[in-house]
Order: C-alpha cells, then sequence, then structure tokens
C-alpha cells in the first residue's frame, strides 16, 4: 500500500511571532519544515510528501527541501490550513496513493511509532485514524463574558495530533463535500459520518505554536532527536 503525506506548512507562525514563516524557523540549526519531512521520510512507511507552502516562500522552500526533492514536492498553499491541505491533495493524483496521512509541519518532533501506528490503521481498513492524547486539564464552556456555563467530562475528552491518517478515497470524499469548517481534517471525515479510529499519541508531537513551545522544543524535543 502506497503512503503519501501532505504537510500544511503555509502558515505565518502569529502566534510564534518569528519574522519568517513558521516552517522555517530553526531548532539547533534545523528548520521545523525540514525536521517534519525528514521524520515522516524516515518513518519508513510514507513514499512520497506534498508541503503546502506560502506564496511569497515557494522558492525558499523549495530550496530548504533540496536534500528530499526526490520524493518531497512543494506547492501553494492557502489562506487557511484546510485550503492549504485542499491545494496540496490536488496536486496528488487520485487513486495514486491507497493512505493520505496530513501532518502539521509545526509538530515536526512526532516519533517514527506515532507515524507508523496511523498508517498501519488505516492498512487494516479503518477510514481515518488520529493520534490523540488524555486532556490533562479542567475544561470550561464560558460564554462571552467570561462566565463558566458548563464544566466538561474529561475522561471523555482527547487532544488531537497529527499526523491524521485518511484512506485517498475517504479524505477527497471529505474536501470534496460542502461541510462546515474543522479544525483538523478527521473534523471532516466526520462530519461524512466515517468512523474515525483514535491511536495513542505522543507528547513529542506537541505543536510548536508560542515562543514557549519552541524554548521546549531547544531544550526537550531536539537533544533527544539528535540523540
Ligand atoms: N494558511 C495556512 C495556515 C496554517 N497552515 C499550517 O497548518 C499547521 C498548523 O497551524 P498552526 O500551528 O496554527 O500555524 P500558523 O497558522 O502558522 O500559526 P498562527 O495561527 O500562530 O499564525 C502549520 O504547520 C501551518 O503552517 C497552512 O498550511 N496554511
Ligand atoms: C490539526 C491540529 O494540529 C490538531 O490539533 C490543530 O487543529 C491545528 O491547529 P490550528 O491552530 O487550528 O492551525
Amino acid at each position: 500500500m502506497k503512503v503519501v503525506a501532505i504537510v500544511p506548512a503555509a502558515g505565518r507562525g502569529e502566534r510564534l511571532g518569528s519574522p519568517v514563516p513558521k516552517a522555517l524557523v530553526e531548532v539547533r540549526g534545523v528548520s521545523l519544515l525540514a525536521r517534519a519531512v525528514s521524520g515522516l521520510l524516515d518513518s519508513e512507511v510514507v513514499d512520497a510528501v506534498v508541503v503546502a507552502a506560502p506564496h511569497d516562500y515557494h522558492a525558499e522552500f523549495v530550496r530548504e527541501l533540496a536534500p528530499f526533492e526526490e520524493r518531497c514536492e512543494v506547492v501553494v498553499g492557502g489562506h487557511d490550513r484546510s485550503s492549504s491541505v485542499r491545494l496540496a491533495l490536488e496536486s496528488v493524483p487520485p487513486g495514486a496513493y491507497d493512505v493520505v496521512l496530513v501532518h502539521d509541519a509545526a509538530r515536526a518532533f512526532a516519533p517514527g511509532a506515532i507515524i507508523r501506528a496511523v498508517v498501519d490503521t488505516v492498512r487494516s481498513g479503518a477510514p481515518a485514524a488520529v493520534p490523540v492524547l488524555p486532556v490533562t486539564d479542567t475544561v470550561k464552556v464560558v460564554d462571552a463574558a467570561g462566565v463558566i456555563t458548563a464544566t466538561q467530562d474529561r475522561g471523555a475528552l482527547r487532544a488531537v495530533q497529527t499526523p491524521q491518517g485518511f484512506t485517498d478515497a475517504v479524505l477527497r470524499a471529505a474536501y470534496s463535500a460542502r461541510l462546515d469548517a474543522a479544525t483538523d481534517d478527521a473534523g471532516l471525515v466526520e462530519q461524512l459520518g466515517e468512523k474515525v479510529i483514535t491511536v495513542t499519541g505522543h507528547p513529542d508531537s506537541m505543536k510548536i505554536t508560542t515562543a514557549f513551545d519552541l524554548a521546549i522544543a531547544e531544550a526537550v524535543l531536539a537533544p533527544k532527536e539528535e540523540a
């Protein structure tokens, strides 16, 4: 079964506050982009990668990914994450791959074991698979004035990571249908009524969103990866 990974990397990283797009930010001399792409290719279950780049950084992303050029294509992304995934998916010929992963460039330290677990779950017959972790904080619902209106049952909540894996047909159906906006790809597939299976995620797959997250990556994640 052939596997392609789509890497949405066209975000600006406003919450990080970097002068360059977040994917080009380096941790110990290697960009998040290069780390995310090499992590996928090194997992030994991914045949090819399609990266969505900011429109004004396409050439720079191609240069950054030159070491992977035989198995990596760069397309121009869109105005939000979903449109970047859609544009990357459009560049993949339908049916050319059995499994499509979608993996944030911002989750640059996802362990190979998690990538393989997601792929294996789809290969075993699931339409979709996502890595998740239990929620460790108590989660409240608040109204517009900041007053709590409900407390969620934490036991039933999970924090969702990437890579998320889908059969080619299911992901294309989700991106072809007129659905409500979703913050992840599984959120679209759920609206089709397809079953999304969870696998156990990993703290190292954290999303680098803020300067604090970057500091954790510098201090904890990169040294582990390079050991
Ligand atoms: N127009 C966009 C917006 C986001 N992404 C990608 O989606 C992933 C998850 O998004 P997030 O971490 O929230 O990144 P940004 O949108 O860049 O962050 P911010 O909201 O702080 O600007 C990232 O790899 C990001 O590059 C994308 O491909 N296209
Ligand atoms: C896809 C995702 O990483 C799953 O947790 C997340 O939803 C992306 O976050 P964003 O801030 O909405 O881009």
